[in-house]
């Protein structure tokens, strides 16, 4: 059985991988990597093959905008405010994924409950704080779904650094783009988990093509062995 291979098997068993199918791929990498271009082309692919898809994103579009506008309503804010907001938002992605899993062939996260993790266990004053609280954290918003499968954005920090401040589209951004820490980190932090999870790592260096057709490559593969 090849299940355990896929999902994030520390914790979970993905009931539907032991079905023979997944249903929910959730894509995890560092400001940059391309996940939100990548998304958009999986969901082009699964369409051109009949199959329905609903998107969830952590921190994108109108959640982005006005999450940036309301922390800037603030005028005061810390690392503690940031994380409680984060984690609404993701409370948010969770409920919306319970609610259209049936109605859906597959689930694509733009983000799932590991970046919590990249985000927080490195940076902020969680980090100097007891690792389990965190896990409580996590499990307030997330509950116990997990993804089928994860595919990790690998990418150079250099290369993510340089895509993230090339995008300058008044998104309001709240990384600092020149340090190259902050992108060295949560990379080494996915890298790590990626070995520890056996999720299924994708080279972004490349063009969004080449990318492209590693994902559709690898979701093939999978779909024909389990
Ligand atoms: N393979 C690629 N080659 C060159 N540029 C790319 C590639 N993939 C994405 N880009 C560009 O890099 C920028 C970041 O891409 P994208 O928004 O998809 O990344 P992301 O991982 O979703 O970022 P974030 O987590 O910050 O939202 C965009 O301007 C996008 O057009
Ligand atoms: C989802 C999420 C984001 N953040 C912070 C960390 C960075 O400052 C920005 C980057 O977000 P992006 O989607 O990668 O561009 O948002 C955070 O602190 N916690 C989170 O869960």
């Amino acid at each position: 059985m090849v299940f355990n291979d896929y999902a994030d098997s520390n914790h979970h068993k993905s009931a539907l991988i032991e079905m023979g199918k997944i249903k929910f791929i959730a894509f995890e990498g560092v400001a940059g990597a391309g996940k939100s271009t990548q998304i958009e082309n999986v969901r082009n692919y699964l369409d051109s093959r009949g199959k329905s898809c609903f998107v969830t994103k952590a921190f994108e579009d109108d959640r982005r905008r006005n999450t940036e506008a309301f922390f800037n309503t603030l005028q005061y804010t810390n690392d503690n405010a940031k994380t409680f907001i984060f984690q609404a938002l993701h409370c948010v992605q969770y409920q919306e994924v319970i609610e259209n899993y049936n109605r859906f062939d597959y689930i694509l996260a733009d983000r799932w409950r590991d970046t919590f993790f990249a985000y927080h266990k490195f940076f902020g004053e969680l980090s100097t704080l007891e690792p389990a609280i965190l896990d409580v954290f996590d499990h307030l918003a997330f509950r116990d779904l997990y993804a089928d499968l994860t595919f990790f954005f690998d990418i150079s920090p250099e290369v993510a650094q340089k895509r993230y401040k090339q995008r300058e589209d008044g998104r309001g951004d709240m990384i600092k783009t020149d340090d190259i820490a902050f992108f060295e980190t949560t990379i080494n932090f996915y890298r790590n988990l990626t070995k520890e999870k056996k999720w299924i790592r994708i080279d972004c260096n490349g063009t969004v093509e080449y990318v492209t057709a590693q994902i559709i490559k690898e979701m093939e593969r999978i779909e024909r062995d389990i």
